[in-house]
């Protein structure tokens, strides 16, 4: 992993913070990087006040005592505004620029147009590492307005006390070793933390998961929870050992770093006093030495809590800008005039292969296959045979590592990738349960039309949902989720049925994908909403391409095409009565789902049978 404190690193992060902080506030940013050093600089003020002080009154000089006495009050009132202010307008500032960050960091995560980042270990590691120092990008800004009031305060400090005895810069010496202690403390913060960052994402997944109402039932049933607390105690050891051993390196160099810095101070105040004594040093020079020395302590030690939070803070920001090159290397703008998918083509996979990132072995092998527009495609395998895989390259959330997939003759990866899914819709194996309320998680499918109504109750009734509004208390605008009060929790098949409801929002899509999406429903509503998907996919103007994935046999016979995975390939492709024909895998499989399902029929699919043993096999034409 790259040296995320690296000047250029810090430079840009910076930079981006400065951004940020005119973006959010302009008129408030200038203020509080204005007011950084006139509070820094009070300090010294302050010093020479007190000098001009003493050596007016031991020369009994009464109107240098009254200037004195008014560069002490004026330094005194400007340093408690200046300070207020300065702190109450940085906090809120801080808190804009952290919120403006948090939402970039949003956008580009979710932005990216593939998945690799939530999939890809070393891609997640990164995500991990940005989302534990997520609270430090909010103050990051702060860290900078506040590295600035100290670099002031310090440089003032030394400059006035070179006035004194110019070989006083040496105190600016003896202060470095602390100063880089405290660096390299953090540098080897940070290596501990990127060297422990898989087992801490492991760990954080163990509290989530004892956390999660989704495991809440394997825990108990299975008593996993002292299982859990073990694997995530030692987890902690295994992060928390590194990073210990860095921190006690720290400790030990800085406290070195502060008795030389120490040792350096006592020789300085010997030089003065005696230099006093014998006459070639005023009063005041003493006492602006004994205040500015008590001053250079503070400084330094403040200067060095502010580098610490600074090499925090842009270390987060390292982290942020990882994302934002990541981000960058891979959002396009959606380009102007960039050609447009034109409905009712079929879709063409010609040799795709695919593996996913560091994978040794591919997971779809020259993959040839053409699903005809206006029909319904079954993808059946066993587990792992590629079949979410299959329908996520469809929808672009991965591209092909070799071969390539059209659409109307032209490759998928020369459209616009968001013009591509604007005409594409899915539910998935792995839906969301989106909380809100019921018309909106539902009406999120498509977005322009999320408040429509009578597209919500549509959409209702053609994923065979149409029951659901008057089950629940609000109707279409029940609170969706055990989250919020007052929320109503719906049953594994009701949120599937919101997820499908979601898939039939967008009107005329080019493809529909359906990934075992009847995985929660009972036989009666899938076969309805199979139906239902089959008329839709026939009737609509654009021949909208219906890919299913099932285990589901019954529903299987109703595709129009069936392409059988088996090890990443395609066994066999045809129709269900082509592929019984054929006496291979699908008729195996379809036989011995066949056997329980002929024992437990119900009279409801007779209708299933009858409407679909005439239809027309289309397998024939590919
Ligand atoms: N994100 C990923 N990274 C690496 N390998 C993956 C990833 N997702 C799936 N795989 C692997 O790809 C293979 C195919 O997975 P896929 O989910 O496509 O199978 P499937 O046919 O849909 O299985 P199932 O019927 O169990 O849902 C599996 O061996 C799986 O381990």
């Amino acid at each position: 992993m790259s040296d995320r404190t690296s000047p250029r690193v810090a430079v840009r992060a910076m930079a981006l913070l400065i951004g940020a902080a005119f973006k959010a506030d302009a008129p408030r940013a200038a203020l509080v990087l204005g007011l950084a050093p006139v509070v820094g600089a009070v300090a010294a003020v302050t010093a020479v006040g007190l000098q001009r002080m003493v050596n007016s009154a031991v020369a009994a000089d009464l109107p240098g005592m009254l200037t004195a006495a008014l560069i002490l009050a004026g330094a005194l009132v400007a340093g408690q505004l200046a300070g207020t202010v300065a702190a109450d307008l940085r906090i809120r500032l801080q808190q804009r620029v952290g919120l403006l960050l948090d939402q970039r960091v949003m956008a580009m995560t979710s932005g990216l147009p593939h998945l690799d980042h939530h999939e890809y270990p070393p891609y997640q590691d990164q995500l991990e590492l940005l989302r534990s120092h997520r609270t430090s990008l909010g103050s990051a800004f702060g860290a900078l307005v506040e590295n600035l009031r100290a670099l002031v305060a310090f440089g003032s400090t030394v400059a006035l006390l070179m006035s004194v005895r110019p070989e006083f810069l040496l105190l600016l010496l003896l202060a470095l070793p602390t100063v880089l202690a405290v660096r390299r403390g953090e540098q080897a913060m940070a290596r501990a933390e990127e060297t422990t960052v898989a087992p801490a994402r492991l760990r954080q997944g163990l509290f989530t998961t004892a956390c999660s109402p989704t495991a809440a039932k394997e825990l108990r049933v299975f008593g996993l929870q002292e299982e859990i607390a073990g694997r995530h105690r030692a987890l902690w050891e295994q992060v928390d050992r590194p990073r210990r051993q860095a921190e006690a390196r720290t400790a030990m160099w800085t406290s070195i770093g502060w008795l030389i810095f120490g040792a350096g101070f006592a020789g300085a105040l010997y030089l003065v006093v005696t230099a006093a004594v014998s006459g070639q040093a005023s009063p005041g020079d003493v006492v602006l030495t004994i205040a500015l020395g008590g001053q250079l302590t503070g400084s330094v030690s403040g200067l060095i809590q502010m580098l610490s939070w600074m090499q925090k803070t842009l270390r987060a920001m390292g982290y942020y800008l990882w994302l934002d090159d990541h981000a960058r290397a891979r959002i396009r703008p959606r380009e102007a005039g960039a050609p447009s998918p034109a409905a009712g083509s079929d879709l063409v996979l010609e040799n795709v292969s695919f593996s996913y990132p560091d994978a040794a072995r591919p997971v779809l092998r020259d993959v040839s296959l053409r699903l005809p527009a206006g029909r319904t495609v079954a993808v059946v395998g066993e587990n792992g045979a590629g079949k979410t895989t299959l329908v996520k390259l469809l929808c672009r959330l991965y591209d092909p590592t070799a071969g390539r997939i059209t659409y109307g003759g032209s490759d998928l990866a020369g459209y616009d990738v968001q013009a591509w899914r604007d005409r594409v819709t899915a539910c998935f194996q792995d839906f969301c349960r989106l909380e809100f309320v019921l018309q909106e998680s539902a009406g999120i499918g498509d977005l322009p039309r999320i408040d429509d109504e009578p597209a919500v109750t549509d959409a209702l009734d053609r994923a065979g949902a149409s029951a659901l509004p008057g089950l629940l208390p609000h109707g279409l605008r029940t609170q969706l989720g055990p989250t919020f009060p007052g929320g109503t929790d719906l049953s594994g098949g009701q949120w599937q049925k919101v997820a499908l409801t979601r898939s039939m929002m967008r009107d005329a899509p080019i493809l529909r994908v359906l990934d075992e999406p009847a995985a929660s429903l009972d036989p009666a509503s899938e076969y309805e909403i199979f139906r239902r998907f089959q008329i839709a996919a026939g009737q609509t103007e654009n021949g909208t391409i219906t890919v299913f994935v099932s285990h589901r046999f019954a529903t299987v016979r109703t595709a129009d095409l069936i392409v059988v995975l088996d090890g990443g390939t395609i066994r066999e492709l045809g129709s269900h009565a082509e592929l019984m024909a054929l006496d291979g895998l699908y008729a195996t499989l379809y036989r011995l789902h066949a056997k329980g399902y002929e024992e437990t029929k119900p009279s409801w699919t007779d209708a299933l049978d009858k409407d679909f043993d005439d239809a027309p096999p289309v397998g024939a034409e590919l």
